[in-house]
């Protein structure tokens, strides 16, 4: 069995560097899919209220306890989804998902997307310090956030964000907003850490992986991890869900970094934060 690293957050609360990201798992799917991932060795899972397999994820974390792990050695993130942003709104979508989920506590809540035009990503993350200082999440963070959004948490909020989880990959590198997050003590967590799987078949990274007799998609969640990214691959078989954990017998050397590095080139896979409004 394979293990990340952990990663302590800027409260000490540890996160593993690879987690598993259920975005499109068919809620029917979701248990067993998590499963296979505890048993290859991730503890870290990513849901979100908008993906409707929370209770999916609750039943693979249940199993897990069953057959011997502890509670604590398990990190559960979810989302607060964009329709319930605001203050009362946000408390009860936490409710739900932790009913949803089977949990007495969760490890990470996140906003789900800013939504900058409906002006309540600040009173929403007021709810999450509230859920924070009643000992209902451990730490709580944000998504899809930039820059001015950071800027405006750091001067109207109590609790520096644990965590922004955003779009990061090699066609879209997030380079000025993760030189931020360093300097304030954010986390920077990629989601598409594959851009949906998509940068794949570069040849640059085909090239690499062939050299080091090793996947594509291990050569790119190699160079996320050597930048210092957190990742949360989602993969749909037990080969592919334990190959894209299986990342620590190897390295990349300085020029394969630079070569990953050189790929740059602004591309979204995903939605762009300020298409979002809803
Ligand atoms: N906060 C946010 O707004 C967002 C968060 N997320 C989170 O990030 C997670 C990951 O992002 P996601 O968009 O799913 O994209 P990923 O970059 O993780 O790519 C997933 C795709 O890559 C394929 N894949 C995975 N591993 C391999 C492999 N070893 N070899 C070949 N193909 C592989 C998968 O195929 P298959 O499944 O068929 O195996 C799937 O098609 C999500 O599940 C979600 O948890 C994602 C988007 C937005
Ligand atoms: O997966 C998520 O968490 C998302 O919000 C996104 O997938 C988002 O809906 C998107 O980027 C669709 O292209």
């Amino acid at each position: 069995m394979q293990r990340a690293p952990k990663v302590p957050l800027n409260n000490g609360v540890e996160i593993d560097a690879v987690g598993y990201g259920v975005y499109k798992v068919p809620p029917a799917d979701t248990a067993d899919l998590c499963t296979l991932a505890l048993e290859a060795g991730y503890r870290t899972l990513d849901t979100a209220a908008m993906y409707g397999n929370e209770a999916g994820v609750g039943e693979a974390v249940r199993r897990a306890l069953a057959g011997g792990l502890t509670r604590s050695d398990i990190f559960v993130t979810t989302k607060v989804f964009n329709r319930d942003q605001g203050y009362d709104s946000t408390l009860r979508a936490f409710d739900s998902s932790l009913e949803l989920l089977g949990l007495e506590y969760l490890d990470l809540y996140l906003i789900h997307w800013p939504l900058p035009e409906r002006g309540l990503y600040v009173e929403t993350y007021r709810a999450l310090e509230q859920l924070y200082r009643d000992g209902r999440v451990r730490a709580i963070g944000v998504s899809n956030f930039q820059r001015p959004h950071l800027e405006r948490l750091l001067d109207e909020t109590g609790v520096v964000p644990a965590l922004n989880q955003i779009e990061v990959h090699p066609y879209l590198q997030q380079r000025e907003l993760r030189a931020f997050h360093a300097e304030h003590g954010i986390a920077t967590q990629a989601w598409s850490p594959l851009g949906r799987g998509h940068v794949l078949t570069d040849p640059v990274i085909t090239g690499i992986a062939s050299d080091l007799d090793r996947t594509p998609a291990q050569v790119i969640l190699r160079w996320h991890l050597d930048g210092g990214n957190l990742v949360i691959p989602k993969a749909s078989s037990a080969e592919r869900i334990q190959g894209n954990l299986d990342l620590f017998d190897f390295i990349l050397t300085p020029d394969r970094r630079a070569a990953l590095d050189g790929l740059e080139r602004g591309h979204r896979f995903g939605s762009h934060p300020d298409r979002v409004n809803s």
